[in-house]
């Protein structure tokens, strides 16, 4: 290994090795798997954001006697040392770059299915897209995969519903272990200081606009507030608009909040959440991230047609300049660089996950609970033969995380006395 192979190998070691010591559930299954070998001769097919958590999650299924191949779920996402520390070790194989080609990132997904996988992991179900549109001779020899995120898993229950889905797959991120801490606290947390190291600039006295007030609106709208931004929440379903409301925060439409935000937030799983009719509407100076779904939730393709120039200001930060005059001119808008039919729009990180591709992702904490759920699950599709269709991460696995997680941080909890049971149980009892 030359000398400076062998510097991005540490490199990423270190960083794979801190997050392991904050990884106590995952490296609990690690040792398990080591001693028990659930997964010997198993050929895993994964497509995950390439970075230090990730690779505890591929060395634990390694550990377990499989032979992983991995690539990215996000062109901007890998970090190039882990991805290099990886593809060096036993049994592991590692394709993903840092900032691919759209070609260069469906050539690493045909890439890792050529090793013929029998059980996938995918978050956004690219994996299980290829296989089900060009990669069709593969998919006798599938057991079962893993989806890790929200809108893989509508798109799987999509396919689901049309008869199209001719595998088994466990919703990773419907257990209670993975979406309630995961998608809150770990993208309430993690957003966030993408935004902030991109930007450096403060939160507090802002007006924050969420896109989505579901599990991860509701994560990045809490952590918002508590940095002393006002919050403004624009939603499409009327209960969620209700709990944004109770939760304390002012519910508009989008094109209301256009106007009043300095910083936006996406994080619906959706397309267009912002778009052409909103940037005419927006301060100038504006700052737009998206934590959602790939690079559709901000319409970029609009943003740069109606824009007289785009430069990069900063690592992570495209200025877009639209010139009112030359769109369809609509409201008044107040304006810091004195031309006032000019606004100044800043996106963070190409519209693509501010958290992954302007940071570090979640913390290791919260991606512990994640891939013990992902890890068990994929033992779980080795020890069953399961049946074409989206299933649930048995209630027992995310019972058992969340135990150990408990242990891990020494707190302990009440359990039932036989009295207190049959209480609950009993109908009879009356109130
Ligand atoms: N950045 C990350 O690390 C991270 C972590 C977890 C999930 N995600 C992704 O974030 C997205 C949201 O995940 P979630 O678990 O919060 O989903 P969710 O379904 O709980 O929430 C999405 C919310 O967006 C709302 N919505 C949909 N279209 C909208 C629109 N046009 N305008 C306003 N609101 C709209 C929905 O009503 C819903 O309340 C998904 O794409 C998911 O895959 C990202
Ligand atoms: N792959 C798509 C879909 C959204 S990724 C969202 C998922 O990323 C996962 N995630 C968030 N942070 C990390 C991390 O640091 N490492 C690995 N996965 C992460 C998280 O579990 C969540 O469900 C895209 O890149 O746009």
């Amino acid at each position: 290994m030359d000398a400076s192979k062998k510097e991005l190998a540490d490199s990423g070691n270190l960083k794979i090795e801190w997050a392991k010591n904050h990884m106590p559930v995952l490296e609990q299954i690690r040792k398990e798997f080591e001693a028990e070998k659930p997964l010997k001769g198993r050929r895993i097919a994964m497509a995950l954001h390439v970075e230090a958590k990730t690779a505890v999650l591929v060395e634990t299924l390694a550990a377990g006697g499989a032979n992983v191949a991995i690539t990215g779920c996000n062109p901007l996402s890998t970090q190039d040392d882990v991805a290099y520390a990886l593809d060096c070790k036993e049994n592991i194989s590692c394709c993903a770059k840092y900032d691919c080609t759209n070609a260069e990132y469906y050539e690493a997904i045909d890439k890792v299915l050529d090793m013929e996988p029998d059980i996938t992991i995918d978050d956004g179900a690219d994996l299980i897209f290829k296989l089900h549109k060009e990669r069709r001779d593969l998919l006798p020899k599938i057991i079962g995969g893993c989806e890790e995120t929200t809108t893989g898993i509508h798109r799987l229950m999509a396919m689901q519903k049309e008869g199209a889905l001719e595998m088994a797959v466990l919703a990773v991120n419907d257990a209670q272990t993975k979406f309630m801490f995961d998608n809150r606290y770990g993208t309430g947390q993690s957003a966030w200081d993408g935004i902030m190291r991109t930007t450096n600039l403060l939160v507090a006295g802002k007006t924050v606009v969420i896109g989505g007030y579901g599990w991860c609106g509701r994560g990045i709208a809490m952590r918002a507030a508590g940095l002393g931004a006002e919050v403004v929440v624009t939603e499409i379903n009327p209960v969620r608009a209700l709990e944004a409301r109770m939760d304390g925060y002012r519910v508009m439409p989008m094109a209301n909040a256009a106007a009043i935000g300095d910083i936006f937030v996406t994080t619906t799983g959706n397309c267009d959440v912002i778009s052409t009719e909103h940037f005419l509407k927006m301060k100038s100076g504006a700052i737009l991230a998206n934590a959602g779904h790939f690079n559709v939730e901000i319409d970029l393709e609009g943003l740069k047609k109606m824009s007289t120039d785009i430069k990069t200001v900063r690592k992570n930060i495209k200025e877009y300049t639209i010139n009112k005059n030359q769109t369809e001119s609509r409201e008044q808008n107040s304006n810091k660089s004195g031309n006032k039919h000019e606004i100044k729009i800043n996106v963070l990180a190409d519209g693509r996950l501010v958290n992954l591709a302007a940071g570090d992702g979640h913390p290791a904490e919260v991606m512990d609970m994640s891939f013990a759920n992902q890890a068990l699950s994929v033992k779980y599709i080795a020890q069953n033969k399961l049946s074409h269709g989206v299933h649930k991460v048995p209630a027992e696995i995310d019972e058992w995380v969340a135990s150990l997680k408990l242990k891990s941080m020494s707190i302990e909890i009440d359990r039932l006395t036989d009295k207190q049971r049959c209480y609950t149980d009993d109908w009879e009892a009356g109130t």
